[in-house]
């Protein structure tokens, strides 16, 4: 076999059709089920937008009302989770944690072993609703902060981060979460739902596939990157009172000696997306909220310094990653955190995909050319 017929990485490879969602780096645009991901981001709570991915259609206000009722009536952390949670080091990686919560809540689900659809819905959003009190639990164990409890007074996104921080959230903030987690929310055959869809291909149980696809998730080249862009502010040093433009001339000359190095720098570049990701102009609208709102001009700068030396260097742009990490910074999220809130979202996109597998399945198994020693037999 020709080494160009061997597709690395699945590069430009179309392995199955979905429904769900539709990336187009021609037009710089996603839709999901047919809607531009900027419109939800700008009109629909989160909610919303995952009753779309799982059902096709955004909710009527009755569905909607339904539907709410159900996530509400599922955010308390089950006391066994918690235990468990409880026992894990505090050295561990959070998406260590989450990975392992998806387990256990798969292994106590009544309908752990049902992959009809309704039992696949079911157990969707039962994830989807529990999400949050794990993330936002293990955050405030880790800096020695007790449970706080879920308020069914609140959105999604409102109540985790009374969750996670314990204070009235204030509704600016609540809406650039919001925007976060719709735009988190779901990406075709990406990485992390490419693994879930192969989990569900064996016709595996739905946990299972999530589980496998948090593993997934976690690594730098995909979700983990929101974290390692905090990093790389973090090691130019950010510095409260420094103007945007001595910022943005630290970053730029941080970027060109990485650049210098053959690094590469998270939060930067996309294998479908090559001018850019057509969820970073709105993910950044929320970041400039967040700076005005938090005041924190310098984060500014460096953002701009990293992304025009990059540009300038090598024409390469910035990925949703990118404005989420400092996003979720001024938020008050500790940075190991972050790819957690991604997991919180993308388990949305992720079960909608396990369905869709279901839906029309094939074992997912590709082949290799062998090119190890040659046949040879024991003496
Ligand atoms: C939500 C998400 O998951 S979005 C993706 C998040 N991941 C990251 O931010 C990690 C950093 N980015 C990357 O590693 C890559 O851009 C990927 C993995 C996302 C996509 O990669 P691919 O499509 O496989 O492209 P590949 O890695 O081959 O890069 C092509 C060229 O651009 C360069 N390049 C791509 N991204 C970067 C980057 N972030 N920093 C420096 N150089 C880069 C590569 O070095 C390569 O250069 P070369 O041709 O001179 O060797
Ligand atoms: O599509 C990809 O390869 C990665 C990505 O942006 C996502 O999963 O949101």
């Amino acid at each position: 076999m020709a080494a160009e017929d061997i597709k690395k990485g699945l590069a430009g490879v179309v392995v199955d059709y979905t429904a769900i969602s539709k990336v187009n780096p021609d037009t710089n645009s996603l839709l999901y089920r047919g809607y531009p991901v900027q419109e939800l981001a700008a009109r629909c709570s989160f909610e919303e937008v995952a009753y779309l991915l799982w059902n096709g259609e955004l909710p009527t206000p009755e569905q909607l009302a339904e539907f709410t009722a159900r996530e509400r009536a599922g955010r308390a952390l089950d006391p066994v989770v918690k235990q468990v949670v409880d026992v894990l080091p505090v050295e561990s990686h959070p998406m260590d944690v989450c990975r392992t919560a998806a387990s256990v809540m798969g292994a106590r689900h009544p309908l752990a072993e049902d992959s009809s659809p309704e039992a696949n819905l079911k157990k969707a959003i039962d994830l989807w609703a529990a999400m949050p009190a794990i993330v936002a639990y293990d955050q405030r164990r880790r800096r020695g902060q007790d449970l706080v409890p879920p308020r069914d007074d609140l959105g999604y996104s409102a109540n985790f981060l009374w969750m996670a921080f314990g204070e009235d959230p204030v509704e600016e903030v609540v809406k650039a979460f919001n925007v976060s987690m719709i735009l988190y929310a779901e990406h075709s055959f990406n990485a992390s739902t490419f693994t879930a869809r192969v989990v569900t291909s064996t016709l595996s149980d739905l946990h299972s596939a999530v589980t496998a696809a948090i593993g997934a998730l976690k690594g730098p080249l995909h979700g983990g990157a929101n974290e390692a862009v905090m990093d790389t502010f973090d090691e130019i040093g950010i510095r409260a009172e420094e103007s945007m433009e001595d910022a943005a001339a630290r970053a730029k000359a941080w970027m060109e000696d990485a650049l210098a190095q053959k690094k590469k720098v998270m939060g930067f570049g996309h294998r479908v997306y090559k001018h850019g990701d057509s969820r970073v102009p709105t993910m950044k609208a929320a970041l400039d909220k967040m700076i005005a709102h938090y005041g924190r001009p310098e984060l500014l700068g460096l953002y701009n310094g990293l992304e025009q030396a990059m540009d300038e260097a090598k024409g390469i742009k910035p990925n949703l990653d990118y404005p989420a990490g400092p996003t979720y910074h001024l938020m008050g999220f500790d940075t190991p955190t972050f790819t957690p809130l991604f997991v919180a979202s993308r388990i949305t996109g992720w079960t909608a995909h396990v369905m869709e597998q279901l839906g029309s399945n094939s074992l997912i198994r590709p082949l290799s050319e062998y090119n190890g020693v040659d046949e040879r037999h024991l003496p």
